[in-house]
């Protein structure tokens, strides 16, 4: 039973093994409403998989996602998606030969509930926000690569959640869309929304952040304010070969 104090959003002991691949082991964080995560990490310590146990798109080999008390772990993703939890991926998964307006109806119309044109209108406010209406009619494969990562943002945001989970939206992105993106971030974070953000430009990444947890092999190695955890000297470590800064 879901009781008055749990955190918005907690997993406990998550767990993910591809064959002798520890790919995420006994992860445990919380989240309170309105809060803004950064999740980083070296490669390969296991965020994108994190992202996808949460999201009901991976089943983890253990452990419990809680979303306000109820035990979520090992749901499907359109449960999840009902829950308001919404993701982005590394690489946009538009539908390349529709419009964008297309792209962001087809998201709000598997809510069956959702007839198209409250699904249009939706939408318009989407390309408002984004500053991307004058794109509406263009076919997703004729954007830019940063505007796809905004369109991959508008799709996830089309579903109304109230937990969004970023993964790499700076990644290859031009300095000028990418503070873009930034402010975007911070306005949807002050508007309300839950956000887990996961990058490998710290630059970027810092400021939006207060809060940041780092992996490495898969384990949580730090977890706390932003200005403490990057001088952690096991945080340094993990990132060492790699650079602390942005790309
Ligand atoms: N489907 C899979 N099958 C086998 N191994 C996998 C699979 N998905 C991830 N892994 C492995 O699990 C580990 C964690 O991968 P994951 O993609 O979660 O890391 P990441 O922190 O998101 O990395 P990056 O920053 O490079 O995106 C890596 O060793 C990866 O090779």
């Amino acid at each position: 039973m879901p009781s008055e104090s749990a955190a918005f959003f907690s997993v406990n002991g998550l767990a993910k093994h591809f064959g002798g691949i520890h790919a995420v082991e006994d992860l445990s964080f919380t989240l309170q409403r309105g809060e803004i995560l950064g999740l980083i990490g070296p490669n390969g310590s296991g965020k994108t998989t994190t992202i996808n146990m949460v999201t009901g798109a991976l089943k983890p080999d253990g452990g419990s996602i809680e979303v306000e008390g109820a035990d979520m772990a090992g749901q499907p993703a359109h449960l999840y998606a009902r829950c308001g939890i919404a993701r982005t991926f590394q690489v946009p998964r538009l539908f390349r030969r529709m419009t964008v307006m297309e792209n962001l109806i087809v998201p709000a119309l598997s809510d069956a509930s959702e007839r198209r044109p409250t699904a249009e209108e939706r939408a318009r406010g989407v390309l408002a926000f984004l500053r991307l209406e004058h794109l509406a009619d263009h076919y997703a494969r004729a954007l830019s690569g940063g505007q796809q990562k905004l369109l991959e943002l508008g799709r996830a945001l089309m579903l109304r959640p109230r937990l969004l989970l970023l993964d790499e939206p700076f990644a290859g992105v031009h300095p000028r869309l990418l503070d873009e993106i930034v402010g975007h971030i911070r306005s949807l974070n002050r508007d309300g929304h839950t956000i887990v953000l996961v990058d490998h430009n710290l630059d970027a990444v810092r400021s939006v952040v207060t809060r940041v947890l780092v992996m490495a092999r898969g384990r949580k190695i730090a977890d706390g304010a932003v200005s403490d955890v990057l001088r952690n000297a096991d945080v340094v470590r993990a990132y060492t070969g790699t650079r602390m800064g942005g790309p």
